[in-house]
């Protein structure tokens, strides 16, 4: 029998005043899993997650974190999981061995010094253990920030939005350890906007305006949404656009580098359409698999629609 989710839960609901911003959420993580959170600004992840980790109590719903009761069980939900939030929480005015040994403190953690030696040691930062927080890049802020959140062993880690700011290599070496944790059996649930993060999480959910667009193994969503792709490369791609929009077949036309890709649902209806454009140059035109960022781009855009239906 395969183990029961790190997180399960159905029909999450939150409310602030008349706003809804979490609406009827389901989701249930798997064990050891890297669960990738999707959506624009504003969408209700961060919302999501406080509900998740026991921080906020949902309006309806109900489900278990860590085999955990969300309601009943917050509390113990709190000391169980991992939280890094948007603005890491560091004390900019401790130094770093100060700030994990404030966060193993909090969390009771036994043989404290020892802990923070070993976590100081894995971060590189023995020899830098007396300096201030807050004279850290914000890399290395980002790298401390995790630490602290792993001070006390926790078997789920919720992390929101934790790469944002810093730069290429900081966020390669992040997602390096995120795997290392996974690999170790540490389940991940991770918001993100970035689509080359999007792309190594084991599944993905996306949300917009509080409601779950679609979630599943990240390699299927493309093909779960049911597009189909051609990429434009050569000149006037301007041009091109404007000339592409609105006929049979194109729902979508996103720049992708030096390239246009363009796609549809209905792939004979697109495959006409190019097929006429392609005949009369000069751009050259391929089928493409159809990527993550058009599977969400595309999504996005009929989740405006029906808000703003709905809206109205
Ligand atoms: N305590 C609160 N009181 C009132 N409104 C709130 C509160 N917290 C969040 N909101 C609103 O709920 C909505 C969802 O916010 P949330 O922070 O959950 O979104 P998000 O998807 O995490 O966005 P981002 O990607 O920008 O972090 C926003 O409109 C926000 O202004």
């Amino acid at each position: 029998m395969s183990p029961a989710p790190a997180i399960e839960v159905k029909g999450l609901t939150k409310r602030f005043g008349d706003k809804l911003v979490v609406d009827d959420f389901d989701i249930a993580v798997p064990r050891g899993a890297i669960y990738g959170f999707l959506g624009p600004n504003g969408s209700g992840k961060t919302t999501t997650i406080r509900m998740l980790c026991g921080l906020l109590v949902p309006d309806a719903g109900e489900g278990t974190c860590l085999g955990l009761d969300l309601r009943r069980e917050a509390a113990r939900i709190k000391t169980r999981i991992g939280y890094m939030t948007q603005k890491f929480s560091l004390y900019e005015d401790l130094t770093i061995r100060e700030n994990l040994d404030f966060v193993a403190r909090m969390y009771g953690v036994s043989g404290r010094r020892g802990r923070v030696d070993a976590a100081l040691a894995d971060l590189g930062l023995a020899d830098r253990a007396g300096q201030l927080a807050g004279t850290l890049s914000g890399g290395w802020k980002q790298r401390l920030a995790l630490a602290a959140c792993l001070i006390h062993d926790p078997r789920l880690l919720l992390l929101d939005e934790p790469t944002a700011g810093v730069d290429p290599k900081a966020r390669r070496d992040f997602w390096d350890e995120i795997r290392r944790l996974s690999k170790a059996g540490v389940t991940v649930l991770v918001s993100t906007h970035y689509m080359d993060e999007a792309v190594q999480c084991d599944f993905i959910t996306y949300i917009a305006y509080g409601r779950k667009l679609i979630d599943g193994p990240a390699a299927q969503i493309p093909a779960m949404v049911g597009l189909v792709t051609w990429r434009a490369e050569g000149p006037d791609l301007a041009m091109l656009e404007e000339a592409l929009a609105g006929r049979p077949g194109v729902a979508q036309i996103a720049r992708f580098g030096s390239a246009l890709h363009v796609s549809g649902t209905d792939g004979a209806a697109l495959e006409a359409t190019i097929a006429a454009f392609a005949e009369a140059g000069p751009q050259r035109w391929s089928r493409v698999p159809a990527g993550l960022e058009e599977a969400f781009i595309y999504l996005m855009t009929g989740a405006r629609d029906n808000f703003a239906r709905d809206a109205a």
